[in-house]
């Protein structure tokens, strides 16, 4: 029976976007793609929605961790001695923002279960679209450590901004973001936050068209935090 439908090139490799100063890693897979899919859709109730955020956290982070830090070291195997790595120390610092951040944290840590965990509270100001901080719980020193901060959207940029800020002013130097959805507007405006020797990586399952007036990613998934847990 022919197949039908929508299939993936094979030569559609995930994409490093150009972006001159970034990079941006839009993750091209038909799982990735098939679960983005339904969460889209306005129909996904709030348990699916968590459960589908969940599992495409984990598939970003497959690709997101490429670069994370790893040591020699040698295991005895039953028949004899085997070259390996492990993670290095320090522990990767895993930063969700709060509330919709929350919604990718476990998906991550199943994957890095060593990872440490630094918890930021921001919410945007529907109106103004300014990011304010509600609560920061972070290490005081964060120099040498990889920190990958995750927020399934990245609309305007002002709250990845502000979040990346807070990492740098603790020493950080080494950010990755894991997003679910991002728009050219936002990743234009982390890119010029950030001078061009600290480079941030993003990582996200699309990049979307645009932002419509009120700061909504389109088409987007709406409100993440809302899908998530429920309107406040
Ligand atoms: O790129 P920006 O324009 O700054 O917008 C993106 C932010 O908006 C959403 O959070 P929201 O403020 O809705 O908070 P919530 O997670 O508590 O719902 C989202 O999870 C990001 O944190
Ligand atoms: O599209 C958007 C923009 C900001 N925050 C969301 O949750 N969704
Ligand atoms: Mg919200």
């Amino acid at each position: 029976m022919p197949s039908m439908g929508f299939s993936f090139p094979k030569e559609n490799p995930s994409s490093l976007l150009a972006w001159p100063l970034m990079e941006i890693l839009a993750v091209h897979h038909p799982l990735v793609a098939h679960k983005l899919t339904a969460l889209r859709d306005v129909n996904t109730d709030s348990p699916t929605f968590r459960r589908l955020a969940d599992e495409l956290v984990t598939l970003l982070a497959y690709e997101a961790t490429r670069d994370v830090r790893v040591s020699p070291v040698t295991v005895d195997t039953p028949l004899q001695p085997a070259q390996g790595v492990r993670l290095s120390r320090p522990a990767p610092l895993v930063v969700p923002i709060l509330r919709a951040g929350l919604g990718m944290l476990d998906g991550m840590t199943r994957l890095i279960p060593t990872a440490e965990v630094g918890f930021l509270g921001m919410v945007r100001d529907e109106d103004s679209l300014k990011a304010q901080t509600y609560a920061t719980r972070l290490p005081d020193d964060l120099a040498g450590r990889q920190c990958y901060v995750l927020d399934p959207m990245l609309a305007t940029g002002g709250t990845l901004v502000a979040a990346i800020q807070l990492l740098f002013d603790r020493g950080a130097r080494d950010v990755t973001a894991i997003t679910l959805l991002a728009a050219p507007e936002g990743l234009a405006t982390v890119e010029s936050a950030f001078p061009a020797e600290t480079p941030i990586r993003i990582v996200t399952a699309a990049v979307d068209e645009r932002l419509n007036e009120n700061g909504y990613i389109i088409p987007g998934l709406g409100d993440a935090g809302d899908r998530l847990y429920g309107v406040v």
